[in-house]
């Protein structure tokens, strides 16, 4: 049956209120207007940014909502005016996006784009303000402008990234976020050299992304720090190198790093988002260039410090959003990566459920043996 211009009723897990059960819940999920898309999800993963935002820390958290920014599917249908993508086409949602048009995306200094994310922060769709969503005539807020824990979806247009409908969208929806954040952090933002001495704090899947393209960059040494013991024999496949543990130490682990690198790494980044271990992974860099990059969000009202001493003496502190990367131009280039069995993304997925499985999956999440769980969609 055309669905086209219709209102579809599908399932979708609701966050009803910080930290409560989601909820599989019967959604009407409106038609895109103007500018607008409507995708059915056919693959979403869970990332720690869904759980943040959902455990009430993120000052633009709104509730009711659904989250979910990780995923794979195809246009049921387009708005007015969409050019780019049509019915059919096999895309990934993006939360950055990339109108190409607005002082962001022209300044060739970031992959920001400030088109829409007014809107998207506020949970609303920017040609009215409204959601798309609703259950029996209440509305729902979307999230990063994607809210992939639905079957059906509506996103801007200059969100959607149209990819090669050859590649497997079960795997590939993990270009969403995690996998592309971690190796963009080091090729876009810290543009890490062959020979470079590395550090990752958090080997999660972020973290783990980051080993894999500093592997990549030809970097000599890639050192992870975990506190669990458990993360460093699947590190060791994504390119790191050596394992410190904080626990094993007394002193603090900044100096622990520069113990064994001479006086500090090349390049550091933080994948936890904890404002302490910001600040390890800047102290633990070399004194006159080296680079730390922020990764993990850390929750409202957290901040981090240093002595500017750490700045005045040439220490560099960075963050990244999304790594970097230009979503609708490059997360095609990285499907076709991976394609081309350049970039690793299977190996990243340690979990597969169903969207009914939701909660379920969410706690898998928190055990340190996750790294990505992938949800069917439509089962
Ligand atoms: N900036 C971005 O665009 C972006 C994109 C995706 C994810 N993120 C953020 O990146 C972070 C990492 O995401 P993930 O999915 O890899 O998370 P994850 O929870 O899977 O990984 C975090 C790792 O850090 C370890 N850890 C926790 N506390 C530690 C400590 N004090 N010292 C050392 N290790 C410690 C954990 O054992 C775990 O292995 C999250 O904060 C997420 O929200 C940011
Ligand atoms: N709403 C949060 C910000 C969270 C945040 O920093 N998000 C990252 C992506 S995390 C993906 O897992 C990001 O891209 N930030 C840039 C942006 O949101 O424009 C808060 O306010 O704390
Ligand atoms: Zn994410
Ligand atoms: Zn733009």
């Amino acid at each position: 049956m055309a669905t086209q211009g219709q209102v579809i009723t599908c399932k979708a897990a609701v966050a009803w209120e910080p930290n409560k059960p989601l909820v599989i819940e019967d959604v009407q999920v409106a038609p895109p207007q103007a500018g607008e898309v409507r995708l059915k999800i056919l693959f979403t993963a869970l990332c720690h940014t869904d759980a943040y935002t959902w455990s009430g820390k993120d000052p633009e958290g709104l509730f009711p909502c659904i989250l979910g920014h990780e995923a794979a599917g195809i246009v049921e249908s387009v708005g007015e005016g969409v050019t780019e993508v049509q019915p059919g086409d096999h895309v990934i949602p993006c939360y950055t996006a990339e109108c190409r048009e607005c002082k962001f995306c022209k300044s060739g200094k970031t992959n920001l784009c400030s088109k829409v994310r007014e809107a998207t922060g506020v949970g609303v769709m920017l040609g009215d303000r409204k959601s798309r969503f609703s259950i029996n005539g209440t509305p729902i807020y979307h999230f990063m402008g994607t809210s992939t824990f639905s079957q059906y979806t509506v996103v801007h247009d200059v969100s959607v990234a149209k990819i090669d409908p050859k590649a497997p969208l079960e795997k590939v929806c993990l270009l969403g976020c995690g996998v592309t954040t971690g190796l963009g952090a080091v090729w876009n933002t810290a543009k890490v050299e062959p020979g470079s001495i590395v550090a990752v704090f958090g080997l999660g899947t972020v973290g783990l992304a980051v080993a894999e393209g500093a592997k990549a960059a030809g970097a000599s040494r890639i050192i992870g720090i975990d506190i669990d013991n458990n993360k460093f024999d699947r590190a060791k496949n994504f390119g790191v190198t050596e394992f410190v543990n904080p626990k094993d130490h007394q002193k603090p682990i900044q100096q622990v790093i520069m113990d064994l690198t001479d006086g500090g790494v090349d390049y550091s980044f933080e994948c936890i988002g904890n404002v302490s271990v910001m600040r390890s992974a800047l102290e633990c860099c070399h004194k006159g260039w080296g680079t730390s990059v922020i990764v993990g969000v850390a929750a409202a009202g957290q901040e981090i410090s240093t002595r500017p001493f750490q700045l005045v003496t040439g220490r560099v502190w960075k963050g990244t959003a999304f790594g970097g990367f230009k979503s609708r131009t490059q997360v095609p280039w990285l499907v076709d990566k991976y394609m081309k069995k350049e970039i690793k993304v299977d190996e990243y997925i340690t979990h597969t459920m169903t969207l009914g499985e939701i909660n379920e999956a969410f706690d898998l999440l928190h055990e340190g043996s996750c790294l990505r769980c992938v949800l069917e969609m439509h089962t």
